[in-house]
């Protein structure tokens, strides 16, 4: 078994620690390198001084040093910041592990686009309950599309930044596939006032953000005389952390191409 060397970057960040840790603790992993912004506190720090280890990899905000030793960079930032990644990582072949969400489609386009150069997984939730509940909507999709009203509601950390969350998004997007329809033409993104009654054909969506909310989600589908509610409810971030380390091992003989969890999972149909 040859060890897989990973760099994170956001090493400071809520993700990025987490993401050290479960390195650190993997018998078949090593820690290659820590990325972060340069203004970051964090930057010269050893990347387990918050794990309470030294590993003598220290977190810096220079990619080429950061990446020097690296099979794959498991990147949990913001767009900006994973896209400046994305065009080294593509130009140097060094695969991706993609949680970062916020991306517009220029932002996908471009993720795209570098998966035809290297191997990339990208994905808005990388832990197994939430991939087995997306094949659980699609079923449920398909079984509630007439006299079913569509909404999903999630709540988050009141540090979170993007909303709707990505996983809310690919949610619906899974259910307006199963229904036929395009997430884009169909989607009500909150609403106030005289709104006048729902439109059957839409997907409504709910955001609540507070306290230290680590990522609940429920999709309602309702009826008339019942209601069918699907929820996946995170209690740790570790789930993150060990799907993105289970995809950065599917990268392995993944020269290139752009992957989800469903194929790192064996989701796929
Ligand atoms: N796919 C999945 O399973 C999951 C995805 N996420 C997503 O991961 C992302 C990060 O979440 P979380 O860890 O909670 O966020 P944090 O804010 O805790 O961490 C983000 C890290 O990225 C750094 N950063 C900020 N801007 C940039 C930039 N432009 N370039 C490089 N690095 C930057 C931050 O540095 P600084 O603090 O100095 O600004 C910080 O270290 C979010 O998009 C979130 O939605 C989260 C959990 C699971
Ligand atoms: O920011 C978070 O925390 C999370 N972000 C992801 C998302 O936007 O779906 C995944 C998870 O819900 C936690």
């Amino acid at each position: 078994m040859s060890t897989l060397k990973i760099a994170v970057a956001g090493a400071s960040g809520r993700m990025g620690r987490m993401l050290v840790e479960a390195i650190l603790a993997a018998p078949d992993a090593e820690l290659a390198g820590a990325l972060d912004v340069a203004a970051s506190p964090s930057i010269g720090m050893d990347a387990g001084a918050f794990a309470g280890q030294l590993t003598g990899v220290v977190i810096q905000s220079e990619l080429a040093a950061a990446l020097k030793d690296a099979d794959v960079l498991i990147d949990f930032t913001r767009p900006e910041g994973t896209l400046q990644h994305l065009a080294y990582c593509a130009a140097h072949g060094v695969r991706m592990v993609i949680g970062t969400t916020g991306f517009d489609e220029a932002g996908k386009a471009a993720i795209r686009a570098a998966g035809e150069q290297v191997g990339i997984v990208f994905a808005p939730n990388m832990s197994v309950g939430v991939n087995v509940t997306l094949k659980l909507l699609e079923m449920a999709a398909k079984s509630f599309s007439e006299g079913y009203d569509i909404e999903i509601v999630e709540a988050h950390h009141r540090h979170k930044v993007d909303a709707p969350s990505g996983t809310a998004l690919k949610m619906g997007e899974v259910v307006a596939t199963a229904l036929g329809r395009e997430l884009k033409d169909c989607a009500v993104y909150g609403r106030e006032g005289v709104t006048g009654e729902r439109d059957p054909s839409t997907i409504g969506f709910a955001t609540v953000r507070g306290g230290d909310v680590v990522g609940d989600h429920t999709v309602m589908f309702l009826g008339t005389g019942e209601r069918i509610e699907i929820s996946h409810k995170s209690s740790s971030r570790v789930t993150y952390a060990h799907g993105a380390l289970r995809a950065a091992r599917f990268l392995a003989d993944k020269p290139n191409g752009l992957f989800g969890m469903d194929d790192v999972l064996g989701l796929k149909a």
